[in-house]
C-alpha cells in the first residue's frame, strides 16, 4: 500500500506529533490524509496551518483512519484507549504507538481483542526526514510491518529491534536528539569564547557535527580511527580531548544515559 493514500490519525500532536505530520506531508502525503488531534484545541493554530484534519475529537479522527498513531504522553494513554475503544478495528485498522515505555502487551489489554500493535521510537528529526525510528512488533502481519517502514522510512531511516531495547532506544535515539543539541549549545559557547559571534560559531559546529556523522556513516569507519587522522602529536586536538576526558566528557555521557533509562524503567 502507498502510504500517500492512507489516512492516518495522529492522536497527540505535540512536539513529536508535530513533527511526524510535517515530516509526512514533506514525504508527499496529503495534508488531507491527515487527521490530528491534542487536547487543548486553542493550541491547534499551528498544525492546521498544515491544512490538515486538526481537531479535539479523538473519535471521529479514529474512525477516519487505517493507521492510529498514538502519540500522547504516557500518562495520558489510558484516558485516550479508553475513549477510542469502541472506535477501533482489528479487522481494517493498524495501531502504532510512540509512547514511551509503554509495552505492546500493556497496549493490547486496552484494547479490542485482535488488535495489531506495533511500536515506533522516532525522534523529533522527523521533522526534517532525518529521524532514526526503532520499530518493533509482535504477531502482526507482514504487510502491516512494511506499511509501518515505509512510514517512517519517509520521515528518515528505520531498524527492527526487540521490544526489550525499547526503552534503550528511547534513550539513545530520541533522548539522544537533546544530548546532541547539548552538545552543539557548549561547542557554540566554547566557540563564541575564542572569538566567534554566535552565528558563525553556530554555522562551523553544526556543519562540522553533520561532517562528523557523514564520515562515520559513510565510511563505516570507528570514531577512534577518524579521531586519529585529526590528532597530531603534542597538538591542539589530542590537548583538548585529554582536557574534556580528564573532566569526565564520555563518564558524564554515559553516566546521562544510565540515568535516563532509570528514568524510564523505574
Ligand atoms: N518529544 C520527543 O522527542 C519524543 C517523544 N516520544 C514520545 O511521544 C509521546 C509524545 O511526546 P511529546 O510530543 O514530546 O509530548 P507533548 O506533550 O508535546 O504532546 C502530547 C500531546 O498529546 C496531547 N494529548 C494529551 N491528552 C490527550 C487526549 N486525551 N486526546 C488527544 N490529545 C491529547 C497533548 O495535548 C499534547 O499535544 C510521548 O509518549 C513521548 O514519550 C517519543 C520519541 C521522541
Ligand atoms: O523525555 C521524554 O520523556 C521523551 C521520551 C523520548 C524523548 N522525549
Amino acid at each position: 500500500m502507498d502510504i500517500k493514500t492512507l489516512k492516518i490519525a495522529v492522536i497527540g500532536v505535540g512536539n513529536l506529533g508535530n513533527a511526524l505530520v510535517s515530516g509526512l506531508i514533506e514525504s508527499g502525503v496529503p495534508a488531507t490524509n491527515i487527521y490530528a488531534t491534542r487536547r487543548n484545541g486553542d493550541k491547534l493554530e499551528e498544525i492546521k496551518k498544515l491544512r490538515v484534519h486538526a481537531g479535539t475529537d479523538n473519535r471521529f479522527a479514529v474512525k477516519q483512519a487505517d493507521v492510529i498513531l498514538l502519540c500522547v504522553k504516557p500518562f495520558n494513554y489510558q484516558v485516550v484507549l479508553d475513549e477510542i475503544y469502541d472506535d477501533i478495528d482489528p479487522l481494517r485498522q493498524l495501531v502504532v504507538s510512540v509512547i514511551t515505555g509503554v509495552s505492546i502487551e500493556t497496549l493490547a489489554a486496552k484494547m479490542p481483542s485482535g488488535m495489531a500493535i506495533i511500536r515506533a521510537m522516532p525522534n523529533t528529526a522527523a521533522d526534517v526526514k532525518e529521524s532514526l525510528t526503532c520499530i518493533c512488533h509482535n504477531g502482526v502481519e507482514d504487510y502491516q510491518v512494511e506499511l509501518t517502514l515505509k512510514i517512517f522510512d519517509a520521515l528518515g531511516t528505520t531498524i527492527i529491534i526487540k521490544e526489550e531495547l525499547m526503552n534503550s532506544a528511547t534513550v539513545l535515539g530520541a533522548c539522544g536528539i537533546a544530548y546532541v543539541m547539548r552538545f552543539i549549545r557548549a561547542m557554540v559557547q566554547g566557540g563564541i569564547e575564542i572569538g566567534f559571534d554566535a552565528e558563525t560559531a553556530g554555522n562551523i559546529v553544526q556543519h562540522t557535527v553533520k561532517g562528523a556523522a557523514t564520515l562515520l556513516l559513510e565510511r563505516k569507519t570507528h570514531p577512534e580511527s577518524e579521531i586519529d587522522k585529526v590528532t597530531t602529536p603534542k597538538g591542539c586536538t589530542i590537548a583538548g580531548l585529554n582536557e574534556m576526558e580528564h573532566n569526565g566528557f564520555s563518564s558524564a555521557l554515559i553516566k546521562g544515559l544510565k540515568a535516563s533509562m532509570t528514568q524510564i524503567d523505574h
